[in-house]
C-alpha cells in the first residue's frame, strides 16, 4: 500500500501533468527525510547537460493575480493597498486549506512545521551569531496585527480570526520564504503600457512608482509547484529554472548520474542566510561570512574622549562617501575590506586632518598603520567575545550528538569563527610593515569598489 508520502506526491504528480505542466521521465520525488532534507527530486536515470526536466505553464502559478481571494469583491483593492509579501500571505491564508482551491494537491504537499530559528523557543545556541538580530519574528507579529487583523475583522464573510490566525501566517510567511520563486520573466508589451499610465504624478506617487518598478524589476512573486521541490547543497547545484516565455523551465546544468539527487541553487548563502531562510546549514560552506557591527567599529576606532559632534560629522562623512554601513563583511579569503581601513583612519583622525579630507572630498588610502591594526586586533576579539564559547569548544560539541538545530547553530558559529580567527591570524602575522599592496591598490576614493563590502543579502 503506498504511504501518504508516496500518495500525495503522486496526487500532486498527477495534478502536474492533468494541467499540461511536462515532467521528464529522467526524475522522480524521493523522501531525504533520513538527511532531515523532506522531500527532493531524484535522477532515475543519466541526464544529460541542458535536458529539459520539467516546465511549469504560468497558469499553474499561485500568486496575487491568480489566487482565489484576488477575485472577491473589494479584494483586489485590499491586496494593492498592502506591500511586500503581506498580499501573498494573505491569499495563501485564505486558499491553503480549502478544499474547493485549485492548488489543493499542491498545497497538501507543503510542510506545515519549520526548523528556522523563527519556531526556535530557546536562541542560545545562535548567541553572537549573524542570525539572531535578522529573524524578524517581532516584525513578522508587528505585520500580523497591524495589517492584517483590520483586514480580516473588515471581512468576516472570507476570514474567521480563529482559523486564519498568528500561526497561520507564520506559516504561510514561512511557506513564501523557503518555497517563492520571483518569476523573472517581462512580457515587454505590458510593462511599458503600465509605464504610460503612469505619466504625470506627484512626489508621492513617484514614490509609490518606485516601489513599482523595484518591484516590476524582481518580478512577480509567485509559488512555484515542483520548481520548489528540489532541494539545494551548497557545490552540488546541478539544474536550474529558467523564466521563459511559455512557462518557468528546469533544465540539468550538470550531466546528472542515475541515483543521484537534483539541486537547484537558492543563491550563494552563507550557513547564517540559509538557517535562518531554509532551516538548514551545509557541512563547510564556501559562502560563509562573518560580519562586523558599524558601530563597535566606531567605538573601538574613536579615542574616549572624542567630541561627539566630531564623531557624527566623521560617520556621515563616511556613509556619504559610500564606506560607512551598519556592518562590514568579512569573507572565507580572510581579507580585512579596504573599507574597513579607511572608517578607522578617518574615525581616529584629528579634527585638522579631518577637516581637510572634508574639503578635498577625499578619503585616505587604506594604509595599515600599527594603530589601525591595533583598532581591527581589538575589534575581531570583540566580535569574538560575543559567542560565549570557543572555537574548539564548538568543533569538541559538534563531534558528539548535537539535536539539529544545535547542529545547525554550531555550523554557523563554526563558520563565522573560522573566519574571525583565520583573519585575526593573518592580521598579526602580517605586522603593519608589511606589504599591504594588495589592499592599497584598491581605489580609495567616493568611487570605491563596494564589492567586498556589499551588505550581505540577508
Ligand atoms: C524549496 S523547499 C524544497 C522541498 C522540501 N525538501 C520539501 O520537502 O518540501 C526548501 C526546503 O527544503 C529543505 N531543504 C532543502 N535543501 C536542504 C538540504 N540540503 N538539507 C536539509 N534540508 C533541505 C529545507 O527544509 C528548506 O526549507
Amino acid at each position: 500500500m503506498a504511504s501518504n508520502f508516496e500518495k500525495a506526491g503522486s496526487d500532486f504528480w498527477q495534478w502536474l501533468i492533468d494541467n499540461k505542466a511536462a515532467v521528464s521521465d529522467g526524475i522522480a520525488f524521493k523522501d531525504y527525510s533520513a538527511e532531515n532534507a523532506g522531500r527532493g527530486v531524484v535522477a532515475t536515470r543519466s541526464i544529460k547537460e541542458g535536458e529539459e526536466l520539467f516546465t511549469i505553464p504560468r497558469s499553474l502559478l499561485f500568486s496575487t493575480k491568480t489566487a482565489q481571494l484576488a477575485s472577491k469583491e473589494d479584494m483586489a483593492a485590499v491586496l494593492d493597498e498592502l506591500d511586500g509579501w503581506s498580499p501573498l500571505i494573505l491569499c495563501m491564508m485564505y486558499e491553503l486549506d480549502r478544499e474547493d482551491s485549485f492548488w489543493k494537491p499542491y498545497f497538501d504537499l507543503l510542510p506545515r512545521s519549520f526548523s528556522t530559528p523563527m519556531f526556535w523557543t530557546d536562541l542560545d545556541a545562535l548567541k553572537g551569531t549573524d542570525v539572531v538580530k535578522k529573524i524578524g519574528k517581532q516584525e513578522a507579529d508587528q505585520c500580523y496585527d497591524d495589517q492584517i487583523v483590520p483586514i480580516l475583522k473588515a471581512h468576516p464573510t472570507l476570514f474567521d480570526l480563529k482559523i486564519h490566525n498568528k500561526e497561520l501566517f507564520h506559516v504561510c510567511g514561512s511557506l513564501i520564504m523557503a518555497y517563492s520563486f520571483h518569476d523573472e520573466y517581462k512580457d515587454e508589451s505590458v510593462s511599458s503600457s503600465n509605464k504610460k499610465q503612469h505619466n504625470g504624478t506627484s512626489d508621492d506617487e513617484d514614490e509609490d512608482e518606485e516601489a513599482d518598478e523595484e518591484e516590476e524589476e524582481e518580478g512577480l512573486l509567485a509559488m512555484v509547484p515542483m520548481a520548489d521541490m528540489l532541494n539545494h547543497k551548497t557545490g552540488y547545484n546541478n539544474a536550474r529554472l529558467f523564466h521563459e516565455p511559455h512557462g518557468l523551465v528546469m533544465k540539468s546544468i550538470k550531466d546528472i548520474t542515475q541515483g543521484d539527487q537534483v539541486y537547484n541553487t537558492y543563491g550563494d548563502l552563507c550557513n547564517a542566510d540559509l538557517l535562518r531562510k531554509y532551516g538548514f546549514t551545509d557541512d563547510n560552506n564556501e559562502h560563509d561570512l562573518v560580519e562586523i557591527d558599524g558601530e563597535d567599529l566606531v567605538t573601538l576606532a574613536c579615542s574616549e574622549d572624542e567630541d561627539m559632534d566630531l564623531k557624527e560629522e566623521k560617520i556621515s562623512f563616511l556613509m556619504d562617501e559610500g564606506v560607512m554601513d551598519d556592518y562590514f563583511v568579512i569573507d572565507g579569503d580572510h581579507e580585512i575590506p579596504p573599507e574597513m581601513i579607511i572608517a578607522v583612519i578617518v574615525l581616529g583622525s584629528s579634527r585638522d586632518v579631518f577637516e581637510k579630507m572634508v574639503a578635498k572630498e577625499k578619503l585616505p588610502k587604506p594604509k595599515m598603520t600599527e594603530k589601525v591594526e591595533q583598532v581591527l586586533l581589538s575589534l575581531l576579539k570583540l566580535r569574538l567575545s560575543k559567542y560565549g564559547t570557543s572555537l574548539k569548544e564548538d568543533l569538541e560539541q559538534i563531534q558528539g550528538t548535537p539535536t539539529e538545530n544545535e547542529k545547525n547553530a554550531l555550523r554557523v558559529r563554526i563558520g563565522e569563527k573560522t573566519i574571525l580567527e583565520n583573519t585575526l591570524d593573518s592580521l598579526s602575522s602580517s605586522g603593519s610593515t608589511s606589504d599591504k599592496s594588495s589592499l592599497e591598490k584598491r581605489p580609495a576614493s567616493s568611487s570605491l569598489d563596494q564589492s567586498s563590502n556589499k551588505k550581505a543579502k540577508k
